[in-house]
């Protein structure tokens, strides 16, 4: 007993103020590390939100983005978190009616009241950015689309957000700010890599976008725009076509094929079997091809399919403009394109109709997907209808609208076998819809900040980790100061 007793007092670990010493480092360890986890952690996640409505020519759209609290204005990640499909047709078919147009918009208005908690509302800005259709109406009608903004704008100013206007975007706004989407959502632009290029096919325009290294703005500088993006800066070349959107380009072809003012013509870009009456006024009613309506016309055309993908191809090559260049490289219609450079990926329409057409894969190549686009072009339309329920004005329109996105991209940008490949259809990216909505947002509420935000030097859970190590190393090397130090530790047990 009495040994147990000296061996427990010589035992320095044994002492009470040993333990005291222990008890208290331990707790000082844990509460440092503990108070600096916490201090540094976010705070429950909080977030913002903002919502954008995307007026196109054939619809309008609304998207809600949220993106955490506390990464304003930094690298934080904005990601679409609602998006809510308004019924009915674009804004711009609104012009007899333009209250309407304003109507139209409430009940996505309302879903979007559902989606964002209540006290976030005043704080959540709203914007509405109108695209080709609009600008189109402006230049047929100027005074009939300033009543649709109105109209418009009385319904935003309605609802308890914090509305931020409503305005005609300009084409290259819509390119760029397209392009900015894409290499936002793909995290190309933190890091400053390469990017992609972005191609947007709309109704009634579509857009390319890319940046080129034998680009820098002094040939063409309208096809310009200049970013400066977390400390990287682009060049970016950009070119909107109007009336170049797949519903107005079936109008320029139609408009082609019916120059002489036929009572019926025989399209290669629509089935065999397929047989329509249409109304000269509404195929010509609109400004890409009103000057062109022939003088003297019977009230309507039979629309009948031919089914032949060639033959379409020649039709839809015919409404470009190859001829004319005044610059050292065009597109077509006199515009300037720069070489090709990158990836791109390719959204809105390419992607709906390719993606229809099972043709997304541009691995496969490109004789491949003409032979098998060819093959469906062929089918008779009797046999597509049995194969497929969907609306029949989209079902009608996938072999032209197919062989125009094949044109455009080969004729008309100057792909080529080689490089078709390099072209991904995209619809979402991390769940995010692709278009110019996303970038518009960014760069009207300055997330994007032109220099790169500090960052701490070493990420979270590095940080953490140095933290308790040195913590632990430092108390390990007190206790054996302490031990050496302690005059009754080092003594020697004495032998009894
Ligand atoms: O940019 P603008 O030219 O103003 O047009 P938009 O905003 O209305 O254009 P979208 O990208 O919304 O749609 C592009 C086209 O794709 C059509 N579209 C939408 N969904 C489709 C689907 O499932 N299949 C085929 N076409 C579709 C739509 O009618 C348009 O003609």
């Amino acid at each position: 007993m009495s040994t147990q007793r000296e061996m427990k007092e010589r035992n320095p670990w044994h002492r009470p103020v040993t333990i005291i010493i222990t008890v208290i480092g331990v707790i000082a360890i844990v509460t440092l590390v503990t108070v600096l986890v916490i201090q540094n952690r976010t705070i429950a996640q909080k977030y913002k939100y903002g919502i954008v409505l995307d007026a196109g020519s054939s619809h309008t759209s609304l998207y809600i983005y949220q993106w955490p609290a506390e990464k304003d204005n930094n690298t934080g990640r904005v990601e679409q978190k609602h998006h809510c499909q308004v019924a009915g047709k674009g804004i711009s078919s609104y012009t007899a009616t333009p209250y309407k147009a304003g109507e139209s918009l409430i009940s996505c208005l309302k879903e979007a009241k559902e989606n964002i908690p209540q006290k976030m509302h005043p704080e959540t800005p709203l914007y509405l950015g109108a695209t080709a259709g609009m600008r189109l109406l402006k230049l047929e009608n100027s005074s009939a689309s300033d009543e649709v903004f109105k109209a418009v704008e009385k319904t935003l100013r309605g609802f308890p957000f914090s509305y931020q206007g409503a305005r005609l975007l300009a084409g290259q706004e819509e390119g760029a700010f397209g392009w900015v989407t894409v290499n936002y959502l793909d995290d190309r632009l933190t890091q400053g890599l390469e990017t992609t290029g972005a191609l947007d096919l709309g109704g009634a325009s579509t857009q390319i976008s890319f940046v080129s290294d034998e680009y820098n703005g002094s040939e063409s500088p309208d096809n310009a725009v200049s970013f400066r993006l977390y400390g990287y800066d682009y060049t970016l070349y950009t070119h909107s076509f109007l009336c170049y959107g797949k519903d107005q380009a079936l109008r320029l072809a139609l408009a082609h094929q019916t120059k002489s003012g036929p009572t019926a013509i025989t399209d290669p870009c629509f089935h065999n079997g397929y047989n329509e009456t249409r109304h000269y006024a509404a195929v010509y009613d609109s400004p890409c091809v009103s000057d062109q309506k022939p003088q003297i016309v019977s009230e309507t055309f039979i629309h009948l399919g031919g089914g032949n993908f060639t033959q379409c191809q020649e039709v839809i090559k015919s409404i470009f403009n190859f001829t004319s260049c005044r610059y050292s490289r065009c597109s077509f219609n006199g515009i300037f394109q720069p070489p090709l450079q990158g990836q791109f990926g390719a959204f809105s329409a390419y992607f709906f109709v390719m993606n229809f057409l099972n043709l997304t894969d541009t691995s496969v190549p490109l004789k491949t997907v003409m032979q098998k686009l060819s093959d469906y072009c062929a089918t008779p339309w009797t046999q597509i209808k049995k194969e497929h329920d969907i609306p029949l004005k989209y079902l009608a329109e996938y072999c032209f609208s197919g062989t125009y996105i094949l044109t455009l991209m080969m004729e008309g940008y100057n792909f080529t076998s080689e490089t078709y490949s390099s072209i991904k259809y995209i619809q979402k990216i991390k769940n995010s819809d692709a278009g110019w909505t996303l970038g518009y947002m960014l760069n009207l509420t300055n997330m994007i900040p032109a220099e790169a935000p500090d960052s701490p030097p070493l990420t979270y859970t590095s940080y953490v980790s140095v933290v308790t190590v040195m913590a632990i190393l430092l108390f390990v090397i007190f206790i054996l100061i302490l031990y050496s130090l302690w005059p009754k530790f080092n003594t020697e047990p004495k032998i009894i």
